[in-house]
């Protein structure tokens, strides 16, 4: 190894340790070496054993530090356990993106509380730390530091962390306010079929803002001094899109109102942070928001997004099919309740306690306990409603439930083109489910005997979860391939399971 080949290590190994939050006595530890060691490799000052970088890359997590080329991450499940004991629900990815993309509309630092540290939000940063935005993690890598620079680079936008994800679109809202030429890479996202961006741009037309398609890019151009003079109707209740009019509305210099929002978790969790630049905003988790714009917004402000109904439904799920008594923490229980009365009439024996505040003040928290319950099949289909209705992330949930329930389960995703289908991978695992149409599977249960076997993750987020949660049903070793999918949505969701005595292993091609 040559000096310069080091110190270039060393480099990479400072920038991973920091873009996790760590400090260099916590890398230490983690390494089982003392921090002035870690000083040194830093500095490009240690000889590095083959060993100690795989060590390194495995702390990190983090395919810079790598033997040769880091391959994807694949999960080794030995299923067939029961699970026990409590788990927190954390930080919502889709409340955390449209916070990331809302820091961009003030000139001040933006400070987000127990970020959830996932794939999505790190492509987020990504983003905006290539237009010049420093993001630094605080308070032991919890929280997440937001300065903007006085001068956005939008030319140097990394394109290919910027098409890994569709919550990209949410920075339409806050830059219109700062350029009036941009660009934005085409979004990605889940895989569920064709995702239109129509309604976003029919939105944010009312301010003035154009969108050229063209070349892979959407080409932005905004005309200033434009304001809705009407309520603004959106054509769908869509969430981002939601957001995407909020973050136009809040520095539009007027008051508007915007109809058919959704009032969905993430959505009001982006009302709170507005509120607390100081924008008003009546109507939060009704249909018709009306927001009073500030067209200067500079002051710092300091927000703590609420927790995951998505992560305490997966929770929920994970211990029905493992048949286990869980202590599911930290529920923001009004975007479960539809969830939990089904539940509670398919046979779910579960106890409610007290609500109690999340820490932005606002959203109600309760802990459940699930116990082993027998399930009957519900009689009607589970189908997806904007909120309050049951949330669209949670209908592969009720594939897995259904699987464990006595009966026919009709599932109807009338809303993504490819998400049912995903649904019947679980076949694989010995579940009964059968497609009847793109967007209809109907689940026989209860599955007689979970199969182990080894798989390719599904492309879509929630399919590749309730595989995940199916694989911890079936006896024996079951290996799930390429789970970046499941990175992008779940912070350490294997450890944490690992934690309520799952057996999950994670590991990398070389
Ligand atoms: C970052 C983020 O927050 N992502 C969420 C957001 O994505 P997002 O807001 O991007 O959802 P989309 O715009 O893709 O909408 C989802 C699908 O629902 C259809 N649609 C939506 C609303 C409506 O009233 N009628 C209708 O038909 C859309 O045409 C589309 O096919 O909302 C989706 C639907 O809740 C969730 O699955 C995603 O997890
Ligand atoms: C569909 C989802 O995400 P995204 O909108 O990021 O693709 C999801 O969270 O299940």
């Amino acid at each position: 190894m040559t000096d310069d080949y080091l110190a270039r290590i060393g480099n990479l190994i400072r920038t991973s340790r920091q873009h996790r939050g760590l400090t260099q006595g916590q890398l230490a530890e983690a390494l089982g070496t003392s921090q002035s060691a870690v000083n040194r490799m830093e500095r490009g000052q240690q000889n590095l054993s083959l060993e100690m970088i795989a060590r390194i890359g495995e702390a990190l997590d983090s395919e810079i530090v790598s033997l040769g080329y880091a391959g994807p991450m694949h999960l080794r499940v030995e299923g067939g356990r029961r699970l026990s004991g409590s788990i927190d629900v954390r930080t919502s990815k889709n409340a955390c993106v449209a916070l990331l993309c809302a820091s961009l509309l003030t000139t001040g630092r933006t400070t987000l509380r127990r970020v959830a540290r996932i794939e999505e939000v790190y492509r987020i940063l990504e983003v905006l730390s290539s237009i010049g935005v420093k993001a630094r993690w605080t308070n032991d890598g919890r929280d997440l530091e937001l300065t903007p620079p006085a001068e956005l680079r939008l030319d140097a936008m990394d394109v290919a962390a910027a098409r890994r994800t569709r919550s990209v679109l949410m920075l339409l809202g806050p830059l219109m306010h700062r350029a009036e030429r941009f660009r934005i890479p085409y979004a990605g996202g889940c895989d569920l079929g064709t995702r239109t961006v129509l309604p976003h741009l029919t939105a944010l037309r009312r301010f003035g803002l154009e969108v050229t398609a063209t070349e892979g890019s959407y080409h932005a151009r905004v005309e200033p001094g434009i304001s809705p003079a009407r309520a603004i109707v959106l054509t769908e209740r869509g969430d981002t899109v939601t957001e995407n009019a909020l973050l136009a509305a809040a520095r539009n210099d007027g008051v508007t109102v915007i109809r058919n929002a959704s009032p969905n978790y993430m959505v009001q969790d982006l009302c709170f942070f507005l509120e607390q630049l100081g924008v008003k905003v009546e109507g939060i988790g009704t249909t018709t928001l009306t927001v009073h714009g500030l067209p200067e917004i500079t002051c710092d402000v300091d927000y703590s997004p609420a927790e995951d109904p998505v992560e305490a439904m997966s929770l929920l799920a994970a211990a029905v099919v493992t048949s286990s008594e869980l202590e599911i923490r930290r529920v923001p229980v009004e975007f479960m309740e539809i969830e939990l009365a089904v539940l509670e009439g398919m046979g779910l024996d579960y106890d409610r306690g007290p609500e109690y505040p999340a820490h932005n003040g606002r959203t109600r928290l309760v802990d459940l306990t699930v116990r082993p319950s027998k399930l009957t099949a519900p009689a009607d289909s589970i189908h997806p409603m904007p909120f309050p209705g049951i949330n669209i992330d949670h209908i592969p949930f009720f594939a897995v439930i259904a699987a464990s329930a006595h009966g026919t389960t009709l599932i109807h995703d009338w809303v993504y083109d490819n998400r049912a289908i995903y649904l019947t991978e679980l076949t694989r695992l010995g579940a009964d489910v059968k497609l009847l149409d793109p967007h209809r599977v109907l689940v026989q249960g209860p599955t007689v005997r979970w199969r182990a076997t080894e798989m390719m993750c599904p492309p879509a987020l929630r399919p590749a979860v309730v595989t995940l949660l199916g694989m911890l049903a079936a006896e024996g070793t079951s290996v799930l391939r390429n789970v970046y999918v499941i990175n992008r949505g779940y912070e350490d969701l294997a450890e944490r399971l690992n934690s309520l005595g799952a057996r999950i292993e994670t590991f990398r091609d070389i």
